[in-house]
């Protein structure tokens, strides 16, 4: 409680108006002891997306409350049965869908059923009709013209504001805007974000991003898990319980050296979002390939490290915009600007045929340096951080220093105070001070006496009892009254003033909350594209190149990402599909001779390629591809709820209903989970039914343990399929594996050579291999002569143990009961 005087102070570090090349050391001003510069925990964000469909197009828009901006995709064609919508469902997990009371037959039916999905995962969203005059499209449009905007600066004029608006709204979209007043409507009513503050707060909008998705590569979800590219495990730690998951060992896992949130949520973007965009892609690629070169080894460090500072932004201004700005918010917020200067500066130094180069050289202006500049100068950190409220700097506001000093000359003005008090008060009293309470004033304290019992016994002449407290009794006197009117409420007045210049200067800051948005875009793109150029220097990855007139892909040497980091030894393969290659690769080998890492590294390759990452092979070239399927096993019937051979066929089932002649599909073992006959011809089925479409025919690689596929000639012979193996070579009872891709077939499966190095029995394994030879040569199986034979021989010899041993003299023997508990029992063993 009570007075403190305020310690001096240290001079700030150079100001951030200082142009750097000191951004090697970007904090200065902040290195304050016991600083708490740390993130906030990220809020966990809520998406709400509202949708109309009309006449075979979709508009889509959606806020997201982790950056509180508002995403929309432009009027986009969309089959009846909605599949991009689906897409965007399943890259964003929104908490509500909103969308028109009045809707087209294919979209109730489709909503319907996300209603109905009780396993999706990880949440079902919330369907909510609005009435359709909500979506109007005039009314859509005033909505969005006269929103309040932070973004948008209060100087400027109507007109202004709607050239400002069009600038970044389509309006000539009309499902777009549509869609975009629906959701403006909903966040309204439904306050998302503020729903405890006064009713005259707005939901914060920070910014309208456009998001397309078109050029896609179409991933399902199983791909993402059977590949690996995404793999989340329980967290170990149980303080983490709440926070729920942890990255595995997935390809996201070990490229994401991401240095800020942001980074690792748009690696995961990308991740999502596979595109055919080649000028996007290449453009990617360039700056990968910028910093894998040796010299640029320090430059990408330095950046690494600048990036670390770069925060959670969005979020600020949101509390800014909300009014609830911290302590911490002002110094996180100065350093991401600081550190953001710093990667100005080194990129101006970069070659600037480099788009991203020449877009944060220009894209980070001067009004970064305004903000630094303001917060530099306004924010005393050091004494915020002692006080835990938003104080200034001296020379800011004469006023405010003039109280200070006030404030601070108060503790000796006030002694002589209490010593002119004391001379007045009973000689009982031994001593006593004067202390000030914010927002009560200043107050007598005098020390509780042994006869100070009662309240009554408190009543001193001349002065008003306040409280009591730690045996300290309080009094208001006529000169502490003076002291009142003389200096006021100090503190609060400092704290009133210094919370209006606050004000002041959140306004300035989020005047400028565009080019902090675009801070936050580019540098989240360069953490990402070091974070792959970091990985792809560590794991040796070299650039794909993209080729648009080939078909299919051609690989070098490519590796499995994951695999070649925990085998000792890692043999590359390489493929070559499209062309006079075949589209129908039909790859045998003896289990665990390398086929599913084969057919997963493919996959792996393909999709780092169109992600823009370097790739774990010594060349690679990709063609057109459009979507991948995969039919591999994976453990997820539990949590499907669907058997595992249903689950094999309706990822079979998928890949047969939308693969082209573009994509790949990887089919691992198909038709195991039924009959071996069954299963044969299902897979058969299938693979006859795409050998018919001809050049149409999806690049296609399947690995499978049926021989019987190529040894009784069940697919058509031609240029369009081809039989791979994996080598292999028999040392006598050993098998030796390769694990090198070649042409042909393999002799057999060697399934007892797997069995052995699992540990099963020999007798067992002997058994299992006289039964399959003679299913193979045709010849009846044989049943277990001499192992049944020896166990009859044992058996009949304890029966004749048990007669020789019986006396029948003994008046006790029952010779039933001897017959029924011992012989009988024995004898059907031996029958
Ligand atoms: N290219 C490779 N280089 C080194 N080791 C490999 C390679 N490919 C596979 N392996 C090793 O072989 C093991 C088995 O591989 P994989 O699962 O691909 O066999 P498989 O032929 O698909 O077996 P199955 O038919 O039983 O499913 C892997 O776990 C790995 O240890």
């Amino acid at each position: 409680m009570a007075f403190r005087a305020t310690p001096g102070r240290t001079p700030p570090g150079p100001g951030p108006g200082v142009p750097s090349a000191s951004f090697s050391s970007p904090q200065p001003a902040m290195a304050a002891p016991g600083g708490i510069e740390e993130e906030d925990e990220e809020e966990p964000a809520e998406i709400h997306l509202c949708v109309l469909w009309s006449s075979g197009y979709l508009g889509i828009a959606y806020y997201d409350t982790s950056d509180s901006t508002i995403h929309f995709m432009p009027d986009a064609p969309d089959h009846e049965s909605l599949k991009l919508l689906q897409r965007v469902l399943d890259e964003i997990n929104p908490q509500s869908v909103v969308t028109s009371a009045k809707q087209d037959e294919a979209m109730t039916q489709f909503l319907g059923k996300l209603a109905s999905q009780e396993h999706r995962e990880p949440k079902r969203p919330e369907i909510i009709l609005l009435p359709s005059v909500d979506f109007g499209p005039e009314i859509s449009k005033q909505r969005l013209l006269s929103g309040n905007y932070s973004f948008i600066s209060e100087s400027m004029t109507a007109t202004e504001k709607i050239l400002f608006l069009s600038s970044i709204i389509p309006f000539d979209c009309v499902l777009t805007v549509r869609a975009l007043g629906g959701l403006l409507k909903f966040l309204s009513r439904r306050r998302v974000g503020v729903e405890l503050e006064d009713y005259s707060v707005g939901v914060p909008i920070l910014g309208f991003k456009k998001f397309v998705l078109t050029h896609l590569v179409s991933i399902d979800q199983d791909t993402y898990s059977v590949l690996q590219i995404f793999k989340s495990e329980s967290h170990p730690s149980v303080y983490k319980v709440a926070s729920g998951l942890k990255e595995g060992l997935s390809l996201f896992g070990i490229l994401n050296r991401c240095r800020c949130r942001w980074g690792q949520k748009l690696l995961r973007l990308w991740f999502t979002r596979p595109t055919r965009e080649l000028r996007e892609l290449n453009s990617r690629l360039d700056v990968i390939e910028f910093f894998l070169m040796p010299q640029n080894l320090d430059m990408a460090q330095m950046m690494h490290r600048l990036l670390s500072h770069i925060k959670n932004v969005p979020l600020i201004l949101k509390r800014m915009k909300l009014s609830h700005t911290k302590v911490s918010d002002w110094q996180v917020l100065y350093k991401t600007v600081y550190s953001a200067l710093g990667l100005r500066d080194a990129c101006r130094s970069l070659p600037q045929s480099i788009q991203l180069f020449r877009d944060i050289t220009q894209e980070f202006s001067d009004d970064l340096h305004h903000i630094a500049s303001l917060i530099g100068k306004v924010v005393d950190f050091e004494e915020s951080l002692a006080e835990n409220r938003f104080t200034v700097l001296p020379n800011i506001d004469p006023e405010i220093d003039a109280k200070k000093r006030r404030l601070m000359g108060l503790p000796s003005f006030l002694t002589e105070v209490a010593q002119k008090e004391l001379e007045n008060l009973d000689s009982c009293i031994p001593s006593c001070s004067v202390i000030y309470i914010p927002l009560i004033g200043f107050l007598l304290s005098i020390p509780r006496l042994s006869f100070m019992v009662e309240a009554s016994d408190f009543e001193i002449e001349g002065l008003d009892f306040m409280f009591l407290s730690e045996d300290k009794l309080h009094y208001r006197s006529a000169r502490t009254k003076e002291l009142d009117a003389l200096l006021g409420d100090l503190h609060c007045e400092i704290r009133d003033q210094e919370m209006l210049l606050m004000h002041q200067l959140q306004c300035q800051v989020l005047a400028r909350a565009p080019v902090l948005t675009r801070v936050l875009d580019l540098a989240s793109r360069l953490d990402v594209l070091l974070a792959l150029a970091s990985a792809a220097r560590d794991y040796g990855y070299s650039r794909p190149h993209y080729s648009p007139c080939i078909q299919g892909v051609r690989i070098k040497n490519g590796r499995h990402p994951l695999m070649e980091l925990c085998a000792r030894t890692f043999v590359p393969n390489s493929t070559d599909c499209g062309g006079d290659q075949g589209r129908v690769k039909v790859i045998t080998g003896p289990n665990s001779s390398g086929k599913s890492i084969y057919l997963k590294q493919v996959g792996l390759i393909t999709f780092m390629a169109l992600v823009g990452s370097f790739v774990p092979a010594e060349e690679a070239e990709i063609g057109v591809i459009d979507a991948i399927f995969t039919r591999i096993h994976s453990c997820e019937s539990i949590s499907l709820g669907l058997s595992t051979f249903m689950i094999d066929l309706n990822q079979v089932a998928k890949a047969v209903n939308n693969a082209t002649e573009h994509s790949l599909v990887l089919i691992d073992e198909f038709g195991k989970g039924t009959n071996s006959v069954d299963g044969l011809a299902l897979l058969t089925a299938v693979l006859r039914h795409w050998l018919a479409l001809g050049p149409s025919c999806p690049h296609i690689f399947v690995a499978t343990n049926f021989l019987s596929l190529v040894q009784l000639q069940l697919l058509p012979q031609g240029p369009l399929v081809q039989y791979l193996t994996m080598e292999t070579c028999e040392d006598g009872n050993d098998l030796v594996f390769f694990y090198q891709l070649c042409h042909g077939v393999a002799s057999a499966s060697h399934a007892s050579y797997t069995a052995a190095q699992a540990g099963l029995p020999d007798p067992l394994i002997a058994r299992g291999k006289e039964v399959s030879d003679s299913i193979r040569s045709g010849k009846p199986v044989k049943p277990m002569h001499e192992l049944v034979r020896r166990t009859q021989m044992e058996n009949c010899q304890a029966l004749v143990d048990k007669f020789l041993k019986l006396d029948l003299e003994d008046p006790s023997l029952d010779l039933d009961i001897f017959i029924s508990q011992e012989v009988l029992p024995a004898a059907t063993t031996i029958l």
